[in-house]
C-alpha cells in the first residue's frame, strides 16, 4: 500500500479510470466489489458508459478560447464548475477519514432516506439544516435495494461502526472548503417502502430548505416531482445499481429536460468519468452533473488528496472539451454543439424518404407470398444500424406511429455479417465464422437494423415480447371489429349479400396485416 500511495504510482492517475484500477488493488475485494457492482447482469452499468460513445461532437472553431469560464449557479449559489459530489454511502470503508476528507476535498451532496420513524427523519433533517447545508436531496429510486450478487457471493456485511461514523458527515455542512453547496447527510437500509408522492408534501413541512428529487428517468415522474414541489430533479439511475435494464440516464435526458421547461434545473449522474461526458450532458439542456464512484476510489487510493485530483482532472477534461468545441462559458455550450443517434435516425429519414418515395411508387405492387419481406421503400432508404437497447426503443417509436394507421415490418435473419468473399478467406483458413441475427425493421419511413450475437438473443427476444405485447392492441382490435361485422351480416339475411361481400374483403385484408 505503501508502495501505491507514492509518488510513481501517482504518476501512473491520468484519469478518473485509472483510479478505479489502483483501488481494486488496494482494497479488499469484497468492499471494491460493493462500490462498483451493478445490479444483476450489470447491462445498466455498461449502458451508462456505452451510451456516451453514440453522443458525437459539432465543435465551432476560431472562437477565441482564451480564457475559459466554468463556474455556473446552483439553486443560487455560485460553484466553480458544474460538477458535483453524488451522495454515495460508506466513505470510511474507502479510507479511515471517509467523509470527512470527501467533505473538505469538494462541495460534498449527501443522500437522506425516509426512515419509517418520521420523528428520526425529522431530527435529522433540522440537523442538517442547522450544520448548514443548503438542500435536501430525496432518494425516490430505493424503495427496495437492487439485487447486487457481487455483495451475495462476497457475503457483504458493514465493517463495524461504519454507518454510524458517517453521521460525521451530517454534521460536516459548510467546512471552509466545500464552496458552499453541501446538501443533506444521511445513510439507512431501513427505508420507508410506503413513501410516495404525497409524502413530499410532508418532507416540506419539516424544513425550509428546497427538495431535490434523486432518482427519475421518465418525463411522466418530472412532472409529478414539479406539481408535488420539487426544486430540482436529479436523473439518476443509482449508477446501475438498482434495477438493470434500465436506459442510461443521458439517453432519457432530452425528454426530461423537455418536461422540466426550465421550470426547475435538471442535474444527472450515472456513468459520468470525463469532461466529454460532462459536456454533452450540458449541451442536452443539463444544470450540471454528479460523480459517484469515482469520488469513492480515488478517496481509497489518496484520501482527500485523492479526491482533489480526480475533482481536478475532470475539471481540465471539461475545461479543454468546452474550448475544442469553441465556448468559453457554461452558457455557450448549446444542443447545436451534439449529435445523438435520434439526430442521425432523423436526418437520415429526411435526406432519404423524398426521392426513393417517388421511386418507390413504381415498384409498390409485390407478388403474392412477399408479405414477410420488407417493401421496396425500405429496401432502398439507408439502413441505420443501432445497438439492441436504441433499437428496440426506436422500433417503440415506429409502433407507436404506427397505432392508427400504417404497418411495421420487423424481419430477422440469421448473418455471419461478413460478405462473401472474406467468408471464403475465412473458410481458407479455416477461421471460425460468428453466426448473428441481423433484425431489421421498417415503417416505411425509417429503415433501422441491429445485429445480436447469440448470447445477446435471449435477452432481445424478452424485451422484443414485451415491446410487441404492448402493441399488440392495435392489431387486434382491427381484426375483432371485422369478424363483429362478419357475425352481424350472417345475422341479418336481407342484407346478407352486401354486407358479407365487405365482411369477407376486410376479414382477408385483417389477415394479411396480422
Ligand atoms: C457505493 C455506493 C453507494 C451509494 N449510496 C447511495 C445512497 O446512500 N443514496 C443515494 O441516493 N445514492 C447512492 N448511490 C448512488 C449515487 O448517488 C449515484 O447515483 C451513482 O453512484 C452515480 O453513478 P456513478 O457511480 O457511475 O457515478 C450510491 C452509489 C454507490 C456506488
Amino acid at each position: 500500500n505503501k508502495e501505491m500511495e507514492g509518488a510513481g504510482c501517482m504518476a501512473l492517475v491520468t484519469n478518473l479510470c485509472d483510479y478505479e484500477e489502483l483501488a481494486k488493488q488496494k482494497l479488499p475485494k469484497m468492499i471494491y466489489d460493493f462500490y462498483a457492482a451493478g445490479a444483476e447482469d450489470q447491462w445498466t452499468l455498461k449502458e451508462n458508459r456505452d451510451a456516451f460513445s453514440r453522443i458525437l461532437f459539432r465543435p465551432r472553431v476560431l472562437v477565441d478560447v482564451s480564457c475559459i469560464d466554468m463556474s455556473t449557479s446552483i439553486l443560487g449559489y455560485k460553484i466553480s464548475m458544474p460538477i458535483m459530489i453524488a451522495p454515495t454511502a460508506l466513505h470510511k470503508m474507502a479510507h479511515p477519514e471517509g467523509e470527512l476528507a470527501t467533505a473538505r476535498a469538494a462541495a460534498t451532496a449527501e443522500t437522506i432516506m425516509i426512515y419509517k420513524d418520521r420523528n428520526l427523519v425529522q431530527q435529522l433533517v433540522q440537523r442538517a439544516e442547522m450544520a448548514g447545508h443548503k438542500a435536501i436531496v430525496l432518494t425516490v429510486d430505493a424503495p427496495w435495494l437492487g439485487r447486487r450478487e457481487a455483495d451475495a457471493k462476497n457475503r457483504f456485511t458493514l465493517p463495524q461502526n461504519v454507518v454510524l461514523k458517517t453521521f460525521e458527515g451530517l454534521d460536516q455542512g459548510k467546512t471552509d472548503k466545500t464552496n458552499g453547496s453541501g446538501l443533506a447527510a444521511y445513510v439507512a437500509n431501513q427505508v420507508d417502502r410506503s413513501f410516495s408522492w404525497k409524502d413530499i408534501k410532508w418532507l416540506q413541512t419539516i424544513t425550509s430548505l428546497p427538495v431535490l428529487v434523486k432518482g427519475i428517468i421518465t418525463a411522466a415522474d418530472t412532472r409529478i416531482a414539479i406539481e408535488c414541489g420539487a426544486a430540482g430533479i436529479i436523473m439518476s439511475n443509482h449508477g446501475g445499481r438498482q434495477l438493470d435494464y434500465l436506459p442510461a440516464t443521458i439517453s432519457c435526458l432530452e425528454e426530461v429536460v423537455r418536461e422540466a421547461n426550465g421550470r426547475v434545473p435538471v442535474f444527472i449522474d450515472s456513468g459520468f468519468r470525463r469532461g466529454t461526458d460532462v459536456f454533452k450532458a450540458l449541451a442536452l439542456g443539463a444544470s450540471g452533473v454528479f460523480i459517484g464512484r469515482p469520488v469513492l476510489f480515488s478517496l481509497a487510493v489518496d484520501g482527500e488528496a485523492g479526491v482533489r485530483n480526480a475533482l481536478r482532472m475532470l475539471r481540465d477534461e471539461l475545461e479543454v472539451t468546452m474550448a475544442l468545441n469553441g465556448c468559453t462559458s457554461v452558457k455557450e455550450i448549446t444542443r447545436s454543439h451534439v449529435v445523438t443517434e435520434g439526430d442521425r435516425i432523423r436526418s437520415c429519414s429526411r435526406s432519404t424518404i423524398p426521392t426513393l418515395a417517388a421511386k418507390a411508387t413504381k415498384t409498390r405492387a409485390r407478388p403474392e407470398g412477399e408479405n414477410f419481406a420488407l417493401p421496396a421503400i425500405a429496401r432502398r432508404l439507408k439502413m441505420v444500424v443501432l445497438q439492441p437497447d436504441p433499437f428496440l426503443s426506436e422500433l417503440t417509436s415506429m409502433y407507436e406511429r404506427s397505432t392508427e394507421k400504417g404497418s411495421v415490418w420487423v424481419t430477422m435473419k440469421r448473418s455471419s455479417m461478413k460478405c462473401q468473399a472474406r467468408l471464403k478467406k475465412m473458410a481458407a483458413k479455416g477461421e471460425a465464422v460468428e453466426l448473428r441475427c441481423l433484425v431489421r425493421a421498417t415503417d416505411g419511413k425509417k429503415n433501422i437494423s441491429t445485429s445480436l450475437s447469440a448470447k445477446e438473443y435471449l435477452k432481445f427476444q424478452a424485451s422484443y415480447a414485451t415491446v410487441l405485447k404492448a402493441h399488440m392492441h392495435a392489431l387486434k382490435k382491427r381484426e375483432r371489429k371485422d369478424k363483429k361485422k362478419a357475425a352481424e351480416a350472417e345475422k341479418i339475411p336481407e342484407k346478407a349479400p352486401k354486407k358479407q361481400k365487405k365482411a369477407s374483403s376486410s376479414k382477408k385484408s385483417a389477415g394479411s396485416k396480422s
